[in-house]
């Protein structure tokens, strides 16, 4: 019996069970490995603006200590879950490993919607979230970040209830805080950043020049939005479509992006840019492009649409955008469909918050050039050893990056005697 359940969980353990059975870890071993050291359930009451007082359920679960402290961004979304926050902390350990981070993974979040919410309500929740938090995490144990739903404004507010309680000022509690209170220069942008600089490499590799490329990217968020635009502005690849919760729009001779930028500047939302170019949002993921950058939720590309993409690279801005069934359909079309899993290619985001903690501990910072430099170092290496391994041992990216991932967890436990 476990509780941890629904869809997104049983996609990380079957990732993780295809894994093991490739590196041949013997039974006893597993589950030791897969289930997260502990789950935290906590109620965050709040006075709501009408009177009403409402609870939220909040949830933070740290995977494994055994590199390190727990790291992992923290979600706000209407119909958060258990299952998908382990999922989520659990995908954060190998990715960690995979780009040589000392961390195990966490994630957290509050089941709330955020559009819901006004910013004294939002700064509610997020406090009184922090303060029930508070005896599980620290800067040696956990260090929260940013995900979906919560930005550094939030974290900002993090930082300040953890700092109060100390009496005194613990910068380094969580990353991706605003850089004035001694966030990084460059977090914001790192995720995004990353995945962009990662399908340059990817470009390279299949010998393709991305001024010559198209894309379509799902989720104008922190990471597709800065996607899109490093894509474009950096990279010369031309934004042929573009979605978020609210609208899809597709153009193919290239979207508009300046008066994109206003109109998100203005609304926040994609809705009412216009309604010439709307497009369905499933039939988004169908277009001809050459990057497809998944950069919103879980399992937007399954065993019904798979078989029908039509880009060359599959760049997985979010976390477990794929299902296994779509991996074994894709396994298939490997000369067709390059995947860059998403361990790996939005691995960005953490990588520049272990600059942050790094910085903030040691009390000296670094400017956004050489933040920018030691992140592309880390993330060619991960890259490097992924094409390697894949090619050498013949299985896909996926399996791949999680073969690392877990293999360098295993080796931990192993040498702190967890296993013979
Ligand atoms: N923020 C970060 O640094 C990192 C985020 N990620 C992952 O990237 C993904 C996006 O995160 P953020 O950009 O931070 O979140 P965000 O909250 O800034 O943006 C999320 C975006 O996804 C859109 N969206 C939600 N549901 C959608 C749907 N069904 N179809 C199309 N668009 C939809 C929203 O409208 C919004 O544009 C998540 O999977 C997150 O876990 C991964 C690594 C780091
Ligand atoms: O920056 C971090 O610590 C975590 C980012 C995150 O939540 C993720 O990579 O999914």
């Amino acid at each position: 019996m476990t509780i941890y359940t629904g869809p997104v969980f049983e996609m990380a353990r079957r990732q993780f069970n295809l894994t093991a059975d490739h590196l041949e870890i013997p039974e006893d071993e597993r589950a030791r490995l897969l289930y997260p050291k502990r789950a935290v359930t906590v109620s965050v009451p709040i006075h709501m603006d009408d009177g009403r007082t409402e609870v939220f359920q909040g949830y933070r679960v740290q995977h494994h200590l055994t590199l390190g402290p727990t790291k992992g961004g923290t979600r706000f979304s209407a119909n958060l879950e258990v299952g998908e926050v382990a999922a989520l902390a659990i995908w954060m350990s190998w990715k960690c490993a995979l780009a040589g981070l000392p961390y195990g993974g966490a994630k957290g979040g509050v089941a709330c919607d955020p559009p819901r919410l006004s910013r004294r309500e939002l700064e509610a929740v997020s406090r009184r979230y922090m303060q029930e938090m508070i005896p599980f995490v620290s800067p040696q144990t956990d260090v929260m970040a940013p995900d979906m739903g919560t930005d550094e404004q939030v974290m900002a507010w993090f930082m300040d209830t953890y700092s109060m309680h100390e009496g005194h000022s613990v910068n380094e509690i969580v990353t991706g805080k605003p850089v004035a209170l001694g966030g990084t220069e460059g977090r914001r942008e790192a995720t995004g950043r990353g995945v962009a600089h990662l399908v340059g490499r990817a470009c390279s590799l299949l010998e393709i020049k991305p001024q010559d490329c198209t894309a379509v990217i799902q989720g104008f968020g922190n990471v597709g939005s800065v996607t899109t635009y490093t894509l474009a502005r950096q990279y010369g690849v031309k934004i042929v479509g573009i979605s978020d919760h609210t609208a899809a729009i597709h153009d193919a001779s290239g979207l508009p992006l300046e008066a994109i930028e206003a109109h998100m500047r203005r609304h926040g939302v994609l809705a009412g840019f216009t309604s010439q170019m709307g497009i369905d949002p499933h039939q988004l993921l169908l277009q001809p492009c050459d990057i497809l950058a998944p950069c919103a939720v879980e399992r937007v590309i399954d065993e019904t649409n798979a078989g029908r993409l039509r880009c060359r690279i599959l760049a997985e801005g979010a976390n477990g955008p794929t299902t296994p069934a779509a991996d074994e359909i894709l396994a298939q079309r490997q000369d067709e469909v390059f995947v860059i899993p998403d361990i790996l290619c939005n691995s960005g985001g953490v990588i520049v918050s272990y600059f942050e903690w790094v910085q903030d501990l040691q009390r000296l910072f670094w400017s956004e050039t050489e933040v920018n430099e030691k992140l592309y170092q880390l993330l060619d290496q991960a890259f490097t050893r992924v094409v390697g391994y894949a090619g050498s041992n013949g299985v896909s990216m996926r399996n791949a990056a999680m073969a690392i991932g877990v293999q360098k967890v295993r080796a931990g436990k192993t040498l702190r005697g967890l296993f013979p």
